[in-house]
């Protein structure tokens, strides 16, 4: 499941692993939630991915939270180019804490690192945060494609998580989100991973 601010890219992220495709032009925010499949070869089985694309609009919060629940993994996205989207990141994690399942894989992305010119956000501020909450971390481009297969299979060769809702400790991540760090640091160029 992909959450984070409105405007982020969590759309085009998804369009681009997809389809290969990016959707430029005029911004049509997600009401409510969407979701797409996709079948990925991980280690020669075939995986169905069902991938959701929630609303970042606030007013869709509620929808968005039932989700949650059976979410095995999340893509939290800021834009680099929108200091708000990454001073956020703090509130969507209480939200992920508060909602998801305890030991869901969960991974920091930055979007629109094409935008250089516009860049507000510092690769090293994003390592920093993720650092602090032990998760994995990479900055992408819905628009050039980086690295978003790479934060897709990641997620995709990590174990589904336990069915049970327990409290996640927030600096305390559990050992999937280890696994996670591994898979990102081997199979990455240019990524980086943030063991706390
Ligand atoms: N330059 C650049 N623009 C991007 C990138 N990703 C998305 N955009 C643009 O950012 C805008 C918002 O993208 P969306 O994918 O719709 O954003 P979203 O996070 O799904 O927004 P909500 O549905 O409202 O939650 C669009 O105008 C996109 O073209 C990127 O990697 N680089």
């Amino acid at each position: 499941m992909l959450v984070g601010d409105s405007g982020v890219g969590k759309t085009c992220l998804l369009v681009r692993f997809k389809d290969g495709a990016f959707l430029a032009g005029t911004f049509i925010s997600t009401v409510g939630i969407d979701f797409r499949n996709k079948v990925l070869d991980v280690d020669g089985v075939k995986v169905k991915l069902q991938i959701w694309d929630t609303a970042g609009q606030e007013r869709f919060r509620s929808v968005t939270h039932a989700y949650y629940r059976d979410a095995h993994a999340l893509l939290l996205l800021y834009d680099v180019t929108n200091k708000a989207s990454f001073d956020n990141i703090q509130a969507w994690l209480t939200e992920i804490h508060e909602y998801a399942q305890h030991n869901v894989a969960l991974m920091l992305l930055g979007n629109k690192v094409d935008s250089a010119q516009e860049r507000v956000v510092k690769r090293e501020d994003g390592e920093k945060l993720a650092k602090e909450y032990g998760l994995p971390f990479m900055e992408t481009s819905a628009k050039t494609g980086l690295n978003v297969d790479l934060a897709f299979t990641a997620i995709a060769n990590h174990p589904p998580p336990h069915r049970e809702l327990k409290q996640r400790s927030m600096k305390a991540p559990s050992e999937p989100h280890f696994r996670l760090h591994d898979y990102v640091k081997r199979e990455g160029q240019g990524t980086s991973c943030c063991r706390p």
